[in-house]
C-alpha cells in the first residue's frame, strides 16, 4: 500500500522541481508525492485526432511547499489515450511568481517499463550517446556503438538524446518505443541485485522485470522567468516486434 508522502514505485512518478539529488530538496523532488486536482478549465492544448479519451490535473504548491521551494508554479498535466493504446502525457509548467524572479528546475517523467527479463533487453537508440554516470560521481563517458543490455547496475543520464529510443523485449516479442518533446536528456536505470536488496519497497529480484527511461531535462536546468510557461511531452507506445535469428532491424524499430 502506498502511503503519502512515500512516493510510488512504478508507473510514472514525476520528478519535480529536481532530478535526484542536483540541489537542495528530496530526492527527485516533491511533485510525486503530492495530490494532483483535476484541471476543469486547462488552456487550449491542441488534440491530436487520434486521442480517444484525456483528463487534465494540476498541481499548485501548498504553503509547505512555498517554504522549501519558493516559488509560484502552475503545473499542468495532460494524460491522454490514443485508440491503440497508446499514452502521452503533456506537461505544461508555468511561473506565476507575482515577485517577478525566475526560477529554475529539473524534471524527469520517471516511467517503470516492465520486462520479461532484464538480461535479454535491448535499448535502440543511444548508441554513440555522451552520458554522465551518477555511479561514477556523473562523470562524462561517450557509449559505444551498441545497443544497450544489462548486466549490472546502470543509472546513466544520456545528455541530448535522440527523440525516440526503442526498448526491445525478445521474450515478450513486444518493443516499447518511447518518444520524447522538449526534453533533451534520457535516463536509463535498472538498480541489479544489491541496490534492489537494500530498497525496502523492492522486492529482491524485481530488478529482473523492470527498467526504468525516463525522458528528462537535467543536465541543463529549464528556466522560466514569470508568466513564461515550458511544455514537455512523452510518448509511449507497445508494439509487436517479430524476432528473427536474434537480430530485430534497429532502423525499422526506430523509424517506422
Ligand atoms: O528510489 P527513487 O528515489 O525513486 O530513485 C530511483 C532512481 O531513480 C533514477 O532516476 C536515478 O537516476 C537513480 O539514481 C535513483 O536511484
Amino acid at each position: 500500500a502506498i502511503k503519502p508522502p512515500k512516493p510510488f514505485r512504478g508507473g510514472i512518478p514525476i520528478c519535480f522541481p529536481q532530478f535526484g539529488t542536483q540541489g537542495n530538496l528530496e530526492q527527485h523532488g516533491f511533485a510525486r508525492n503530492r495530490l494532483w486536482a483535476i484541471d476543469d478549465n486547462p488552456p487550449p492544448l491542441p488534440v491530436n485526432p487520434a486521442i480517444k479519451a484525456f483528463v487534465d490535473l494540476i498541481l499548485k504548491p501548498s504553503e509547505d511547499d512555498l517554504k522549501m521551494w519558493p516559488h509560484s508554479f502552475e503545473f499542468r498535466l495532460r494524460i491522454a489515450l490514443g485508440a491503440g493504446g497508446d499514452l502521452s502525457l503533456t506537461s505544461r509548467i508555468r511561473n506565476t511568481n507575482t515577485d517577478g524572479r525566475p526560477f529554475s528546475y529539473t524534471f524527469a517523467f520517471h516511467t517503470y517499463f516492465s520486462v520479461s527479463d532484464i538480461s535479454e533487453v535491448r535499448v535502440e537508440g543511444l548508441e554513440t550517446m555522451d552520458y554522465l554516470d551518477n555511479m561514477k560521481g556523473k562523470e562524462r563517458f561517450t557509449e559505444q556503438g551498441d545497443a544497450i543490455v544489462f548486466e549490472s547496475e546502470v543509472d546513466k543520464v544520456y545528455l541530448a538524446a535522440p527523440s525516440k529510443v526503442a526498448i526491445i523485449d525478445h521474450d515478450m516479442r513486444r518493443t516499447f518505443v518511447v518518444t520524447k518533446e522538449g526534453l533533451p536528456d534520457a535516463v536509463v536505470w535498472n538498480p541489479w541485485d544489491k541496490k534492489a536488496k537494500a530498497m525496502q519497497d523492492f522486492g529482491d529480484s524485481e530488478y529482473k522485470h523492470m527498467l526504468c527511461v525516463e525522458p528528462a531535462a537535467v543536465e541543463k536546468p529549464i528556466t522560466l522567468k514569470p508568466g513564461e510557461e515550458w511544455k514537455g511531452r512523452l510518448g509511449l507506445s507497445a508494439v509487436p516486434s517479430s524476432y528473427c535469428s536474434g537480430q530485430l532491424d534497429p532502423l525499422k524499430v526506430l523509424h517506422g
